[in-house]
């Protein structure tokens, strides 16, 4: 396919994504299946058209005064793929498979609006409601934030340090521009691809199938970092799900102590056993019904409570999640918070940490959710998080916003990584 076929592809999946309110990959493989004559590269390139689309849906609305799916796919040409109207003209000219070419009309909005004069909540690529979370908590910087998580993310990945470690898997990897992460001594990065082109798929390598490493952003790491899980201790995962952060605990402990490895929905556990054994993971017991936690009863050094969240750290990697939010969801997301919090905090023996993460950017979700349990809780107190931080990433407390009794944030504009919330409790002995 050329790129006007692969350009009107996207513009259908788009459609389909708008009429059906469905997710981008959902719409993106029916796609597939129903033209299964496009291949692999085809595909990538659709694939980045659609979420570069939806990253960048209110920019290129702004730039065509327009609303529709084929705004947002053109536009993702031009902010995003480096293309003019006049490199796309050139090649969508001749191709019957290709949308039509812009209209007068199309050519003089993009040349009369300035994305430097939208309206913030443009620039930032973000819905209006959304908009005063993200100014509460950044400031003056919110707009710099808001594109940043509008931008293509890197894809990251975890050294097992039970089975390999960093410069191994490096040579291994070697010819996919693989680098050291900048913070999490464990992680490798390899950067955003450009264009039509996409990460190689790492699953297929040897390497992932030898169980040396496995695909989770910096920003998740760093997370497991602060939770604090050591060698000996007796921690539970009380939300994890497919279990990427119970594998990083794992290996923190070196297989060491136990971990017990809890989620409400038994069915978000299911690839945690495969994952387990790859990994080489010998002290994770998957505990998914909760009279089973019982015995665990202020009996925990730690428990990790990675909760439920909007996922509004994420919206570089799930861009269509960014439009189907509503702000009942983010209601919904709070409560179920605030009794997961009162739920997995039972498990903490007397002198043991609670650690909260999300991958969440809004204050609702972090601070504020950790300020309603800590007025309940009066046995639960704020450990040093300037101190935390710097004991687990000597030098690098710049690449974080970290206030000392409130907890620790990371975002792609400041640190780099996937948004993520990190607050470690300490219960009274
Ligand atoms: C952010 S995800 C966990 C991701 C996982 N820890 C990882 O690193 O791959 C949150 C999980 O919390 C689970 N959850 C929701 N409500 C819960 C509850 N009341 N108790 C335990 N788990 C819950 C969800 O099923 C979901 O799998």
């Amino acid at each position: 396919m050329r790129l006007g076929g692969r350009l009107a592809a996207a513009i259908e999946v788009l459609e389909d994504i708008r009429a059906r309110h469905r997710p981008a990959a959902d719409a993106l493989r029916d796609w597939g299946l129903s033209h299964r004559f496009a291949g692999a590269g085809d595909r990538a390139a659709i694939g980045n058209i659609v979420y570069d689309a939806l990253r960048r849906k209110r920019s290129a609305g702004y730039l065509f005064g327009s609303d529709e799916p084929r705004a947002a796919a053109f536009g993702a040409l031009f902010l995003e793929w480096g293309e003019t109207p006049e490199t796309v003209k050139a090649a969508l000219t001749g191709d019957r498979f290709a949308p039509p070419l812009l209209s007068d009309d199309e050519i003089g909005a993009l040349g009369a609006n300035r994305l430097e004069e939208a309206p913030e909540a443009v620039r930032a690529d973000v819905p209006d409601w959304c908009a005063p979370f993200l100014e509460a908590r950044f400031g003056a910087g919110w707009v710099a934030e808001g594109m940043a998580l509008s931008a293509r993310p890197p894809l990251d990945l975890r050294v097992n340090t039970l089975k390999a470690d960093r410069d191994k898997v490096l040579r291994e990897l070697s010819g996919m521009n693989a680098e050291p992460t900048a913070m999490s001594p464990h992680g490798i990065r390899i950067p955003p691809i450009k264009g039509s082109g996409r990460h190689p798929n790492v699953q297929a390598e040897p390497a992932f199938r030898k169980g040396w490493l496995e695909v989770q952003d910096e920003g998740s790491q760093i997370a497991a970092a602060l939770a604090g899980a050591e060698s000996g201790l007796q921690v539970l995962d009380y939300c994890a799900g497919a279990g990427g952060k119970t594998l990083a605990l794992s290996a923190a402990m070196e297989n060491r102590g136990q971990v017990f490895a809890h989620d409400s929905e038994k069915q978000r556990l299911s690839p945690i056993f495969d994952r387990l054994r790859r990994a080489d993971v010998r002290n994770v017991q998957v505990v998914p019904r909760p009279e089973e936690l019982a015995p665990l009863e202020k009996r925990m050094d730690l428990v990790l409570v990675d909760a439920p969240c909007t996922g509004s750290g994420t919206w570089r990697r799930r861009p269509d999640a960014k439009w189907r939010l509503t702000d009942r969801q983010l209601e919904v997301r709070m409560a179920e918070q605030e009794k997961i919090l009162a739920e997995a905090s039972r498990f903490v023996r007397p002198g043991g940490r609670l650690a909260y993460v999300t991958c969440s950017i809004f204050p609702q979700e972090n601070v504020e959710r950790i300020d309603a349990f800590l007025a309940a809780n009066p046995g639960f107190n704020p450990v040093d998080h300037a101190q935390l931080f710097e004991s687990r990433f000597e030098g690098k407390s710049g690449s974080a916003r970290i206030d000392p009794a409130k907890g620790i944030s990371l975002t792609p504009a400041y640190s780099g990584t996937d948004g993520f919330y990190v607050a470690v409790l300490s219960r009274a002995a």
